[in-house]
């Protein structure tokens, strides 16, 4: 097992239950355990209502009411790092996008001097200088969770949590999003990118698998889509959470039943243009990102 160093953000036989009127309890989460390294990527994915916001919510430093276990915060400080949520507007304060980055950069303590021309650059990459100023009503969904997303990224961070903020965007927008969460961890910034989307996956990164609130899984992509070499089970862990595979990986394992490809399977465009050819360099391409 590894080693959890001293400023690892860790969770410890974290769990939650909810009551309801009648006394009866359901599992929000149950006995998590999760080391989160400072600067890391992880990706939290599972079915709805596995218990990926939840989790989400407390690494990002929110605790809800009936949690038990321990938590480390390590580098993440006490105080949290940003989240931005599915539905944006639960979580907007300002009247405008540029009202929303200014608030997000007075509350982190950016110094007034330089605020302005943070928030400039701040909508500017997310694609909003020239809607800055308009109110929610006339933005549309994604917009509004752009203007979410340019708060949270507004100025540096230990610690991103962005919890299904592409499933209102469009292709253009979601690259735009991964693009920027990607600058940020290239900075240094843990990022907790929780999605139902695979093909958001990036091939080297590590997947945290959630289902009924526990941890069924956390390893990298490959072992994900594809399950140890020697597993007893014939499904692969991203079956076993409910998930749908993407269409090559689930073409590479038919191949593999097949005796027509071997372990160790291929997970990025690289791998797949080895495997399929000249010919295949456009399915490559629509691998895992
Ligand atoms: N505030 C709450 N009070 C009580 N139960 C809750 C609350 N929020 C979520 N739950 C329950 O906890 C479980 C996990 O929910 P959670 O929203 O964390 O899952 P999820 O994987 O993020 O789902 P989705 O993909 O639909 O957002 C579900 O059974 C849900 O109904």
């Amino acid at each position: 097992m590894k080693r959890q160093a001293a400023d690892d953000l860790v969770l410890s036989d974290v769990s939650i239950y909810s009551h309801n009127e009648l006394g009866e309890s359901s599992i929000r989460l149950e006995e998590v355990n999760i080391t989160i390294v400072a600067g890391e990527w992880i990706n939290v994915v599972g079915v709805n209502g596995s218990g990926k916001s939840t989790l989400a919510r407390i690494v990002a430093g929110l605790h809800p009411e009936g949690i038990t276990g321990e938590i480390r915060r390590g580098f993440a400080g006490d105080r949290g790092g940003p989240i931005v949520l599915q539905q944006p507007r639960a979580q907007l304060f300002g009247e405008t996008p540029r009202e929303e980055v200014l608030f997000a950069l007075e509350w982190r303590g950016i110094a007034s001097e330089l605020i302005m021309q943070q928030a400039e650059e701040a909508l500017r990459r997310a694609g909003l200088i020239e809607f800055a100023d308009e109110p929610w009503e006339r933005l549309s969904g994604g917009q509004q969770q752009m203007a979410a997303i340019a708060a949270s990224t507004a100025c540096e961070t230990q610690l991103l949590v962005l919890d299904e903020v592409t499933s209102m965007l469009d292709e253009f927008n979601r690259n735009a999003v991964l693009r920027m969460a990607q600058d940020l961890h290239s900075k240094g910034t843990a990022i907790v990118w929780v999605t139902q989307r695979l093909d958001e996956l990036a091939p080297d990164s590590r997947v945290v698998a959630l289902g009924e609130g526990r941890i069924i899984f956390d390893g990298d992509v490959q072992e994900f889509l594809y399950g140890e070499e020697d597993e007893l089970s014939p499904l692969s862990p991203c079956l076993r959470v409910g998930l749908r595979l993407p269409y090559l990986a689930a073409m590479a394992l038919e191949l593999r039943r097949l005796g027509k490809l071997s372990n160790p399977l291929p997970v990025t465009a690289e791998q797949w243009r080895k495997v399929l050819g000249n010919g295949g360099s456009r399915e490559a391409d629509n691998t895992t990102r």
